[in-house]
């Protein structure tokens, strides 16, 4: 019988005590781990599964958590924390009062450095080597980075910066070929080159002053052990290319890295996803957004989709299949996907920039500089708005209302549903002349029948659902639903008022003329988002109506499922009802 030895590694100290040729039987093990809790407990699975020899030779060979590691996305650090410490707790991975998703400074001293958003981690290992040197610390900085990661604007800043100072980092370019769709760009091609050797010895990574080796099996312990070894000896900027495959040692998801980059549940013993339920569901509002651009672009050749590497996950992968010269997936870059919409809209083509709401963040000064104020019609549609679930604090979609609404000459409109949605992108490339952001949240709306035909929205309108007495509650978006669902027998109004901008103000004056008590409610930031536009609105008119808001408070909300954190923040809908009874 096989000694078992991840029973009894619970830091990397005691791995380090192991001897370098049990290695391969560590890496059996931790890998049975993984696919055996995420199979159950979901979450991501390719990418970890790609790096289980990297990161056990890892934490052999450098002296962690002195030695400082930071994960690029930290979606593929599963291994990372099971050695450190978390193994008997990671089956609460992604689970309301369980450990995150992703590395996290305050989880573990061994995460040095909280991630999510990708192309993060040169600059913040730099950062702290710099420091290191200038505390007269003598220490390794090692950065993990995948190939789609390092190919975004932040990534480049930070190998830039590194090359002109003789900082003790390493990164390690883990490079299969994939980020959660196949990766694209220039940078993409000259690595296949690369690992073809038919690249031409221009070396770009040397040009920039790193002491570049590789590419090397990165599911081979010893070599990748010897290389560490020997890159501790060297001085200055270094960067490890290593060659692995997402989703190592599960056929499926070896198969499958689409898929199998974050599976659901599947059955741990064959690989094979668990049967879907057969039910009729509603559609996920990314595939409203996905078919339905596609059905317009039949008809508008002037449309263009814009994806920055997420194709799958806001279903644009339909329009790239059907219409591809005119659906563009751009890799990690954000900043790059707004403003080439914006350089496309002054040639009178109408970009649908599909963004998730979290990730918007990275290209706020495009939205400003490079589109609204030049009054550009860029369409931009933020998927995943609102709070996302088990990905927790650093992908809640849960700003954009605030970040957005302060931009001149922005329209910004939130459906409740999926005929709102659809209705809005028709209207959107009717032809505006100026740019909207159209926000709506992670997963299945509330319309069996969805795909009705196009009626053109009036921009700036806001609709009554419910006639009451009371109160009025005014809410935005996809958590109209439970709105709905709280004041069911209550004798409340309830206004979908659908744009933060531009404001329907006609209908506002009536309702705060009719009503004392306003409440809003909001998937989103209370601070800044649309219950202060609807204060804002009261003040610049005097209004001495009571207005009470509801959403998201000012904290970090973490991860669990959407419900559970819905409750947590008071916008389920017994948490409505209770509020509004409690202020009738
Ligand atoms: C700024 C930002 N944009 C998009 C994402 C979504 N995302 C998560 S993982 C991933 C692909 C990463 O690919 P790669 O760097 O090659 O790592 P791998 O998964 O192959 O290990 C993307 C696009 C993100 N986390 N951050
Ligand atoms: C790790 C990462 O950033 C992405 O994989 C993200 O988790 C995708 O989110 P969705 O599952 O909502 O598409
Ligand atoms: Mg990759």
């Amino acid at each position: 019988m096989q000694k078992q030895l991840l029973t009894h590694i619970n830091s990397p100290k005691e791995l380090r005590t192991l001897k370098q040729d049990e290695l391969p039987q560590l890496a059996i093990e931790l890998r049975e781990f993984i696919i055996n809790i995420v199979a159950t407990k979901e979450g991501h699975l390719g990418a970890s599964l790609g790096v289980v020899e990297l990161t056990i030779a890892l934490h052999y060979v450098f002296n962690t958590p002195e030695d400082l590691l930071v994960w690029d996305v930290g979606h593929q650090a599963y291994g990372h924390k099971i050695l450190t410490g978390r193994k008997n707790i990671f089956d609460t991975n992604r689970q309301l009062g369980g450990i995150s998703g992703f590395p996290k400074r305050e989880e573990s001293v061994y995460d040095s450095f909280g991630v999510g958003h990708s192309s993060t981690s040169i600059s913040a290992t730099l950062g702290m080597a710099i420091a290191s040197k200038l505390k007269g610390e003598n220490k390794h900085h090692i950065a993990i980075i995948g190939d789609a990661s390092i190919a975004s604007g932040m990534a480049f800043e930070g190998l830039n910066h590194t090359g002109v100072t003789d900082a003790n980092l390493l990164v390690v370019l883990n490079d299969n070929a994939i980020g959660i769709d196949p990766s694209v760009g220039a940078l993409k091609q000259y690595l296949t080159n690369v690992k073809k050797g038919t690249q031409k010895r221009n070396n770009i990574i040397e040009a920039l002053n790193f002491d570049y080796s590789g590419p090397i099996d990165g599911h081979d312990l010893e070599k990748i052990i010897s290389e560490l070894e020997r890159l501790k000896t060297v001085k200055g900027p270094k960067l490890l290319h290593v060659i692995t495959t997402k989703g190592k040692g599960l056929k499926q998801a070896e198969n499958d890295q689409v898929k199998y980059h974050a599976p659901g549940k599947f059955d741990a013993s064959t690989g094979d996803l668990l049967p879907k339920s057969g039910l009729i569901q509603p559609p996920k509002y990314q595939d409203v957004f996905g078919l339905t651009i596609v059905e317009l672009a039949k008809q508008n050749e002037k449309i263009i989709g814009i994806t920055p590497a997420m194709p799958t996950g806001s279903s644009l992968k339909y329009l790239m299949e059907e219409i591809p010269d005119r659906a563009f997936d751009v890799g990690i870059a954000e900043q790059h996907a707004v403003t080439l919409a914006a350089g496309m809209a002054t040639q009178g083509l109408i970009p649908f920039c599909n963004i998730y709401s979290t990730f918007l963040q990275r290209a706020y000064d495009q939205v400003i500089h490079d589109v609204a104020l030049q009054r550009l019609p860029v369409i931009f549609c933020l998927d995943r708005a609102g709070l996302v679930g088990e990905d927790g604090a650093t992908h809640h979609g849960v700003f954009d209302l605030a970040y957005l609404r302060s931009i001149p000459n922005l329209i910004i409109f939130a459906p409740r549903n999926e005929v709102e949605l659809r209705n809005i992108m028709y209207t959107a490339q009717l032809g505006l002349d100026q740019p909207i952001a159209i926000r709506y949240p992670r997963g299945r709306g509330v319309t069996i029948d969805w795909k009705q035909p196009f009626k053109p929205l009036d921009i700036g309108k806001g609709e009554q659902l419910k006639q009451g007495k009371q109160l009025a509650v005014l809410s935005i978006g996809a958590i109209a639903k439970n709105v709905t669902e709280a004041i069911i027998d209550l004798n409340v109004s309830h206004y979908d008022m659908r744009f933060v901008k531009p404001l329907d103000e006609v209908l506002l004056h009536n309702i705060f003329k009719t009503y004392h008590t306003i409440i809003t409610v909001e998937d989103g930031t209370v601070k800044g988002g649309f219950g202060s536009t609807i204060l804002e609105f009261a003040s610049a008119y005097n209004y001495k109506n009571r207005i009470k808001t509801l959403g998201i408070p000012d904290n970090f909300v973490e991860h669990g499922k959407v419900e559970e954190l819905q409750k947590l923040v008071g916008l389920d809908a017994e948490s409505i009802r209770k509020f509004i009874l409690s202020i009738q």
